[in-house]
């Protein structure tokens, strides 16, 4: 497994300066995608990731199916030397709890996650909600572990471990929405080389407005005459449909729609499947994101997910139900596949 290097938080590409003899949008009706990508550099470091994916890929490649797991929110740059961001509330929860069981169940699993966001296993111990020291202690002078946890923390340690000595995951960072978007390009081209044994589950936050690099400042926002700052955002461009058509066009893909009014989740779901073409949308409320869920399929059937009474109270992670269903679907597309 690659060790984790920080690629620069928080700052995007190249420095350059506002360019207000922006150039009209090309003539040619271009998609906003295709837009998006000659507008804006790539990461300095995409080359490094991209060769670190690319052997992950052919290691695994003919052994086992992979899976590209999102997680974590994207940032909005509002300056190039960048002070200030748009961010959004994920912790990486989903995506680090469902990597876990993806590995649990064969996968091998390609982490793109935000940095210093939750990571598969060690998310149990860190943050400060589950902070490290909290699970030590001092015997004889010596820190160790607190052995009320040792069993617990052994399990968790013994997966790590099999995940990492084996290859088995792979930590890819992003910070903010363009390298987000680049990084996922980048991967879901290696990845088609699986063919339908690529599964995308794309459980990142994912920004959908940002700051063009042609109307953001190189240096810190100064306070404004009128003591408003007013920011005008555009669209982030709809990726997924790249995804689908055209940079892993076998693969199976899975989003998640993220909605706070219950009232148009199964709707916006729906929609998001009929523009994107692919599989699986799995549609949760910010409120009840982490006992409910329910998946929609193109033929419009939908199955709640939801954790019981009991279960919450055993402390049942609703991955543990979300993941197995999603792999039974990506088992049936793999065949489907096969037959064609
Ligand atoms: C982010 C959460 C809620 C998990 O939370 P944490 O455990 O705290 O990390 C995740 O379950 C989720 O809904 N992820 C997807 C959220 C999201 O951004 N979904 C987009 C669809 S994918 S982003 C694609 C782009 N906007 C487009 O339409 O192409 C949306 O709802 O619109």
């Amino acid at each position: 497994m690659s060790k984790h290097r920080s690629y620069g938080t928080a700052h995007p590409e190249p420095q350059t300066a506002i360019d207000r003899t922006h150039a009209d949008p090309p003539v040619a009706e271009v998609l906003d995608e295709d837009r998006y990508f000659s507008l804006h550099k790539p990461p300095a470091y995409l080359p490094e990731l991209e060769e670190q994916m690319t052997k992950f890929i052919e290691f695994h490649a003919g052994k086992k199916n992979v899976v590209l797991v999102t997680s974590g929110g994207t940032t909005v740059p509002l300056e190039n030397n960048t002070v200030r961001f748009i961010d959004n509330f994920s912790a990486g929860t989903r995506g680090a709890t469902s990597a876990e069981y993806f590995l649990e169940n064969d996968y091998a699993v390609i982490f793109l996650h935000r940095e210093y966001s939750l990571l598969p296993y060690s998310r149990h111990y860190s943050h400060t909600t589950n902070c490290f020291l909290d699970y030590m202690t001092e015997i004889d002078n010596k820190v160790q572990i607190n052995p009320d946890f040792a069993d617990e923390m052994l399990v968790v340690l013994r997966k790590y471990k099999n995940a990492t000595e084996s290859n088995l995951l792979l930590l890819i960072p992003y910070t903010t929405v363009n390298q987000y978007l680049y990084t996922l390009k980048s991967a879901s081209t290696i990845m088609s080389r699986l063919d339908s044994g690529a599964l995308f589950y794309l459980a990142a936050a994912v920004s959908d407005f940002f700051l063009p690099q042609s109307r953001m400042p190189q240096h810190k926002i100064q306070s404004q005459p009128s003591g408003k700052l007013v920011i005008d955002l555009e669209q982030v461009p709809k990726f997924l449909r790249r995804l689908v058509d055209s940079w892993a066009p076998s693969a199976m893909i899975v989003s998640f729609k993220l909605e706070t009014d219950n009232s148009i989740l199964l709707q916006k779901s729906l929609t998001a499947l009929s523009r994107y073409q692919h599989q699986l949308v799995i549609g949760n409320l910010l409120q009840t994101r982490k006992k409910e869920v329910v998946l929609v399929t193109p033929d419009e059937k939908t199955e709640w997910v939801r954790l019981s009474e009991q279960e919450e109270k055993n402390g049942v992670e609703i991955e543990s139900l979300i993941v197995p269903a999603v792999i039974e679907r990506h088992h049936k597309w793999i065949e489907s596949k096969r037959k064609e």
